[in-house]
């Protein structure tokens, strides 16, 4: 072998997990690697025995020979720098003291220890003259991860019934075999799921609401492994097991929403990034934007803003119905500016809703103040059903279902606006130019892009059920824009060109 120089510290943990399998990924390594992913380290693993095994329990287990297991722990410790190591199902003996030599040989800066013997169907994982070989490994761990069964093995005291009695045996295991134990409360009865870390005499509570779920195949080995991948970039194991634990919180009451299997189900490693993989919001919505602006170029008002061809009268009811809107669509932005999560997107918000009232006034001073539609014309149906349906949004949704139901506002009219002023000005004298290059210039058009950008990170950081309304609300917002449009009748008067106004549908 060449001389390997000591690799830099990584941007990430590498952190290794020596455990057994589950291909059904709620335990063992592969639970173990999704741990690890959630907490932001580089995750590899060792496989210490190979198992047949779905949510409701295990069918049998393939133990490979101590010297292949040896092959595999040397290929990663000859190359990689271990940063942590989590250790899960020995099965063996013979497995448990290849690991120790092997810790003996290259012992990583952070070692935790899940002392598996039971799985939460019952079976067995660990053989029974195996337990010694365990204990002896405690002896080079940082620290013991055990549940109330395992605790009272490595003891060799009966199961806590009780949690002071659980944290005084670990209390008792801590001081005599000189290691870290986190006793997990998993297995009592009760509305509490507490653990504690127990270190140096010291007993650090962690405590916990349990989750009235089945999705809990896997939550130790999940545990152990957080806790390892948090370690290098925590002052102490304390800190490392609090983060651990709310995180596990979390996952097992995210758990039975991924539907995997129908007994013991696993937990949502990833619940805490629940966009991980989604499209960006804006480019799955697309497909919906893409539809309105067509739609909307389809209206005979649109069409005629386009060839400059529209009767003035219906432009000045479309604006009327406007100016309404803008009153009411300038409350919903305020709306999303309370609710903001960030200084800026509070002040984009903000400003929208005050340039909302003074474009409103500037269209009574100009084009209205010249119109024949009387001020106090009421809003129609299709402004009341747009105005409705935002103000819903904005009375019961969260921030990002408000910023999704404003955004088309700003991305309709600006798509419909850039396609338009192009239009515009292929028509010499074009008599809405101005107003059409209002929506179809900047800052108008950065106005819009911003707020994508805004709606892209509200997304982000939703679960997949807010995401839905936040499409939905979208949609329908969509779906007004394009019967706003088209709530102006423009019928053709003159064979020409000319078209008036009728009414307002
Ligand atoms: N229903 C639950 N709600 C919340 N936390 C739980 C629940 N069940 C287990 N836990 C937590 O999951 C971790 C594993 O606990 P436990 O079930 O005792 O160990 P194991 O999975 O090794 O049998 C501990 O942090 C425990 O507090
Ligand atoms: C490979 C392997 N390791 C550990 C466990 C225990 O997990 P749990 O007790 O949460 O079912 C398991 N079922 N499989």
């Amino acid at each position: 072998m060449t001389e390997r120089e000591t690799p830099p510290t990584g941007s990430r943990p590498r952190v290794l997990s020596v455990a057994g399998t589950d291909p059904t990924g709620g335990a063992g390594i592969q639970a173990d690697l999704k741990s690890f992913a959630a907490h932001g380290a580089y995750g590899m693993a060792v496989v210490t025995a190979l198992l047949a095994q779905n949510t409701h329990g295990v069918r049998d287990v393939l133990v490979p020979d101590a010297a292949f297991l040896r092959a595999q722990l040397d290929a990663v410790s000859d190359d990689v720098t271990v940063d942590a190591v989590k250790i899960g199902m020995l099965a063996t003996a013979a497995v448990a003291d290849e690991v120790g030599d092997w810790l003996a040989r290259h012992r990583p800066p952070f070692v935790v220890l899940d002392p598996v013997m039971v799985a939460t169907s019952g079976d067995r994982l660990l053989d029974d003259d195996a337990v010694a070989a365990v204990r002896r490994l405690l002896a080079v761990a940082d620290v013991v991860t055990p549940n109330l069964p395992e605790l009272a093995v490595l003891a060799d005291e009966p199961v806590a019934r009780t949690w002071p009695e659980a944290v005084q045996q670990a209390t008792r295991l801590a001081s005599a075999a000189g290691v870290a134990v986190l006793v997990k409360g998993g297995h009592l009865p009760g509305v509490e799921s507490p653990d504690a870390l127990v270190e140096g005499g010291r007993v650090v509570e962690l405590p916990g609401a349990r989750v009235a779920s089945t999705s809990t195949h896997g939550t130790g080995c999940s545990l152990s492994a957080a806790l390892a991948a948090l370690r290098p970039r925590r002052p102490d194991w304390a800190s490392a097991a609090r983060d651990a634990k709310r995180w596990l919180g979390g996952a097992i009451a995210a758990g039975e929403a991924l539907r995997v299997g129908s007994g013991h189900g696993p937990v949502d490693h990833f619940h805490h990034a629940p966009a991980l993989g989604l499209p960006v919001f804006t480019d799955e919505v697309g497909g919906i934007l893409a539809a309105a602006c067509a739609a909307s170029l389809e209206q005979p008002f649109v069409r005629g803003l386009a060839d400059g061809g529209l009767p003035w009268d219906a432009f000045v009811e479309q604006l009327h119905q406007d100016a309404l809107y803008l009153t009411a669509y300038s409350r919903v932005l305020a709306r999303a500016s309370t609710l903001a999560p960030s200084a800026e997107a509070q002040e984009f918000f903000a400003r929208g809703a005050h340039s909302c009232l003074a474009v409103e006034r500037s269209l009574h001073e100009t084009y209205l103040a010249r119109a024949s539609v009387r001020p106090s014309s009421p809003p129609s149906a299709v402004t009341r059903a747009y105005v409705d349906h935002l103000a819903a949004v904005a009375a019961h949704g969260s921030y990002a279902e408000v910023v999704a139901a404003v955004l088309p506002c700003y991305w309709v009219y600006a798509e419909v606006g850039v396609t338009l002023l192009a239009q515009a000005d292929a028509v010499p004298g074009h008599p809405y130019r101005d107003w059409v290059a209002t929506y179809g210039s900047a800052p108008f058009t950065e106005h819009a892009a911003h707020a994508c950008r805004l709606a892209d990170a509200a997304a982000q950081h939703v679960d997949p059920a807010t995401r839905e309304r936040m499409i939905a609300a979208f949609d329908a917002s969509c779906r007004h824009e394009v019967a706003f449009f088209g709530q102006v009748a423009v019928v053709a008067t003159d064979p020409g060109r000319q078209v008036a106004a009728l009414a307002v549908r």
